[in-house]
């Protein structure tokens, strides 16, 4: 039963038992048709998304994909990937239908009775101490395709199997390019598992918000990730950092394409020649949102730190090693707080 006080989340526990106990998430309080924001998720006012920051004409590179072979395009890529550190890619090999498919397997899902989503979902939203923030997620961290069977609901298990298993290619393809880039020509085994050893799939949900103005669907972060790929709906939200600075620019929805960023574990393993990007999501007042980002990571046990071929080469190393698992930790330690975390791993 929600409260029906006129001000029913004042006291903080009861929203916790509404939001996160009793399973109704952010969408719960959404669907409550609440006419003002509950003031645990107010972001202070240096966390709220300023309009007059935003570039309003501005882009992040999009690139096309269709022949990837191409030196070009592999140019382009590890150059987008130093400068911006994000970017779009389109006529990739990932079929239209699986992503069409993982989209409404995530709306699936969030339609479940809450506690049946409560039982799939033990992690939400982080918060500063001051604030939440205006989004719920299904974190799926994937092991083996029995532990999938076991662990994850049917209500989307195939949809992101099947996501994750045709992304992988072009993964692969990226990987390839920016290690090329660094003048590291062969991707063995190892180096493979040390890129893209493990992987997670979240499945985003950012409901409509009474007052989008005074709070964020995710706060300013870097993703600790070697890679993301995303896949986002047409509503539109996302913003990054501009490589100048303080400026926020926009990533517009574009059909069947995938949002690819460089996360800190590339940043960290390319001694900074590969950069990861500030990024952020805006709460909608009007329009519910999703999104399904791949985090290609590596393992919890590897030690991350400038790859042995661009020390080899004579660069002198600006991270140190560090347990990836640790690095992790220390990201989730503490609120959302930008690019903070990779001095974590800095010499
Ligand atoms: O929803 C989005 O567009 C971005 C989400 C994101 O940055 C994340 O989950 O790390
Ligand atoms: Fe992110």
């Amino acid at each position: 039963m929600a409260p029906t006080l006129a001000d029913p989340f004042n006291d903080s526990s009861a929203l916790i038992d509404f939001v996160i106990n009793q399973g109704n998430g952010v969408k719960g309080l959404s669907e409550l048709g609440l006419k003002a924001l509950p003031k645990q998720y107010v972001q202070p006012l240096e966390e709220r998304v300023c309009m007059t920051n935003i570039v309003p004409q501005g882009s992040i590179p999009i690139i096309d994909m269709s022949n990837w072979e191409d030196p070009n395009l592999a140019k382009s890529i590890c150059d987008v990937a130093s400068e911006w550190g994000f970017f779009q890619i389109v006529n990739h090999d990932v079929p239209v239908e699986v992503l069409e498919n993982v989209k409404y397997a995530t709306y699936n899902f969030f339609r479940l009775p809450a506690e049946v989503k409560n039982k799939y979902s033990k992690e939400h939203s982080s918060s500063n101490n001051e604030a939440l923030e205006w989004k719920d997620y299904l974190s799926l961290f994937y092991v083996s395709e029995e532990e999938a069977s076991a662990l994850w609901h049917s209500i989307c298990r195939e949809q992101v199997l099947d996501y994750m298993k045709k992304s992988k290619v072009v993964i692969k393809q990226l990987l390839q390019v920016l290690m090329k880039g660094l003048n590291v020509n062969e991707i063995d085994e190892a180096k493979e598992s040390l890129l893209m050893g493990s992987m997670r799939t979240n499945l985003n949900y950012y409901p409509k918000c009474p007052n989008p103005e005074l709070t964020v669907g995710v706060g300013r972060h870097s993703d600790v990730s070697t890679l993301t790929i995303l896949l986002q709906d047409e509503i539109g939200g996302l913003f990054v950092r501009g490589n100048k600075g303080d400026d926020w620019i926009h990533v517009p929805p574009i059909k069947g394409s995938l949002v690819i960023n460089v996360g800190d574990a590339l940043q960290i393993m390319s001694n900074g020649r590969y950069r990861s990007a500030e990024h952020r999501v805006v709460a909608n007042g009007s329009k519910n949102r999703i999104s399904v980002p791949i985090f290609v990571n590596p393992r919890p046990v590897d030690m991350i730190g400038p790859l042995p071929e661009l020390v080899a080469n004579g660069e002198k190393p600006i991270y140190k090693q560090v347990l990836y698992s640790d690095y992790v930790k220390h990201f989730f330690r503490k609120a959302h707080d930008g690019k903070k975390t990779v001095e974590f791993a800095e010499l």
